[in-house]
Order: C-alpha cells, then sequence, then structure tokens
C-alpha cells in the first residue's frame, strides 16, 4: 500500500510549489490588509485567492466531491472544520501572514492529507526560501529531497526552543504565554525563537535546527503538514498537558525525543483555546 496515495502526495508538492509562485509575486505589489477574530489577526487578499487557487487545483485533478477541504480561510468564511473519515485535504494557504504583511522573510505554504482520520502526508513549501519539506508515512522526511532528522540533543540546557505568541492579545493569555517563555528561558536553555509560522517552526525542528515548538492557540492549517514532517524526522508530538497529540485541539507540542518534550511541558502554563470542531 506504500504507493497509496501517491498521485495527491506528488500533486500536493506541485501546487504548493505553485502557490508559493503566486505568494512570492504577489509580494512584490500592493498588500491589501484586513483583520479577522481581532485587530491583528490579519488576512490579505493573497491569502484568500491563494487558498482558492490550491482548492480548485485539487478539484481539477482529483474531481470535485471526491475529497473534503478544511481551509484557513474558507473556516473564516463560516464553513465547517470537521475532520470526517473521508479524504480531506487540511490548507493553510499562506503560514505567516504577518510576515507576509511585514515583508519578515517566512511565509509557507501548507498542505495535509488525511484519510479516515489519519494524516497520511503534509508538504510544507517555505517559499520565499525556496524550501520544500515534505513527508509520507513510512517514508521519511525531505526538505528539497534531501534526508532530513530532529536533533540529537538530550539535555534541555543545550536546546532552542521555539514558541510563538499567537493573535489573542487577552492580559491573562498573554500573562501565561510570557511567563512560561520566562519559565523556559531561565532553565535556562540556549535560546528562545519564533519564526511567525507554525509550519516552519514545525519545518525547523524536523531539520535538527531547533530542540521543539509548541503553541497554545494555533489551528489544526497551521500544524498538520508540519505533524507529519515531525513524525517521519524522527520528532515526536504531545498536548501541552503531555496526553496524546490531538489535531483539533489548537494545542500542540513537537519536539526531537520525549525528554525534551516532557520538560517542556513541566513549564507550560496552559489556557483554555476552543477546539477548532467545537461546535458552531
Ligand atoms: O499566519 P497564520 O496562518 O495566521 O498563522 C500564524 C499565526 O498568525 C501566528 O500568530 C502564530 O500563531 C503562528 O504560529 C501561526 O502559524
Ligand atoms: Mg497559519
Amino acid at each position: 500500500m506504500a504507493q497509496q496515495w501517491q498521485r495527491e502526495y506528488d500533486f500536493a508538492v506541485k501546487v504548493a510549489r505553485k502557490a508559493g509562485e503566486e505568494i512570492r509575486k504577489a509580494g512584490e505589489s500592493e498588500i491589501r490588509v484586513m483583520t479577522k477574530s481581532c485587530t491583528v489577526d490579519l488576512v490579505t487578499k493573497t491569502d484568500e485567492r491563494v487558498e482558492k487557487i490550491i482548492i480548485g487545483s485539487l478539484k481539477e485533478e482529483f474531481g470535485e466531491g471526491t475529497h473534503c477541504f478544511i481551509g484557513e480561510e474558507s473556516v473564516a468564511k463560516g464553513e465547517q472544520c470537521i475532520l470526517s473519515d473521508k479524504p480531506t485535504w487540511i490548507i493553510d494557504p499562506v503560514d505567516g501572514t504577518t510576515n507576509f504583511v511585514h515583508g519578515f522573510p517566512f511565509v509557507a505554504v501548507s498542505i495535509a492529507f488525511a484519510v479516515n482520520k489519519h494524516l497520511e502526508f503534509g508538504v510544507v513549501y517555505s517559499c520565499l526560501e525556496d524550501k520544500m519539506y515534505k513527508a509520507r508515512n513510512g517514508m521519511g522526511a525531505f526538505c528539497n529531497d534531501e534526508p532530513i532528522q530532529v536533533s540529537d540533543v538530550q539535555e534541555i540546557k543545550k536546546s532552542i526552543i521555539i514558541s510563538e505568541h499567537g493573535v489573542d492579545r487577552t492580559p491573562e493569555k498573554v500573562k501565561k504565554i510570557f511567563s512560561t517563555m520566562q519559565k523556559i528561558l531561565c532553565i535556562p536553555v540556549h535560546g528562545l525563537r519564533g519564526s511567525g509560522t507554525a509550519a516552519t517552526n514545525m519545518c525547523l525542528v524536523a531539520s535538527g535546527a531547533v530542540e521543539a515548538f509548541f503553541e497554545i492557540g494555533i489551528h489544526c492549517w497551521d500544524i498538520a503538514a508540519g505533524a507529519v514532517i515531525v513524525k517521519e524526522a524522527g520528532g515526536i508530538l504531545l498536548d501541552v498537558d503531555g496526553g496524546p497529540f490531538d489535531l483539533m485541539s489548537r494545542r500542540m507540542v513537537s519536539a526531537n525525543n520525549d525528554i525534551i518534550a516532557k520538560r517542556i511541558i513541566k513549564e507550560i502554563e496552559v489556557f483554555p483555546a476552543e477546539r477548532d470542531d467545537a461546535p458552531v
């Protein structure tokens, strides 16, 4: 069955690259910025247009009605975010929208494919770096077709940890986010980083550039593809309370190994985030 979904996988890489070219072109002209859940949750016409290009290409290639879609901007416009057993594409057309608006050079196209609620493959194209990350279950993880694997660091004091502050500026949540970061920084670790895109952060874990990335408040489309890439690069995924990873829970720890993951989890001050699949 190793060849199952190969055609979908190959096509996802092609579509991600085409989407990345659209983002690069759009970045050279005036970017019209709008907002979604709050004044710092940005969206642009490019996000919407690129998502339409991705979904339109997939429907054209695989037929209308054969697959389901969860796209960040479609959900933002009211479509359901329910992962069924049907073959489903989980898409973030522009991960790092704030970066895109500001010209901060980390913007990724994230495309994942799930069947029976199980992630089959993930593709993350960091389009300003021209780095194509991809992974299929049981087939390893790659960046520009070179195999990648997580870091072998086991000592937390020799690690770089990535986290993000997200778009929620509620004082009590911001306090927990920065209190967590302060506790981790003062373990001490070598450093804290954040690229501004969860998909890229996960690929940095998978490629061994950092030891872990965690965030509360991300969405399934931010992390679905990166989850496959981290796992296939030898990393692990957990819930922020140490339980099993739950794609729709809006919280996640991805790490190079269990030791680093569990050490980070000890410091995380958890706060609630409504599930992606919560009843509307
Ligand atoms: O750029 P997005 O698709 O909105 O996702 C970003 C989010 O905006 C940012 O606040 C962080 O949560 C990142 O981890 C997301 O990828
Ligand atoms: Mg995103």
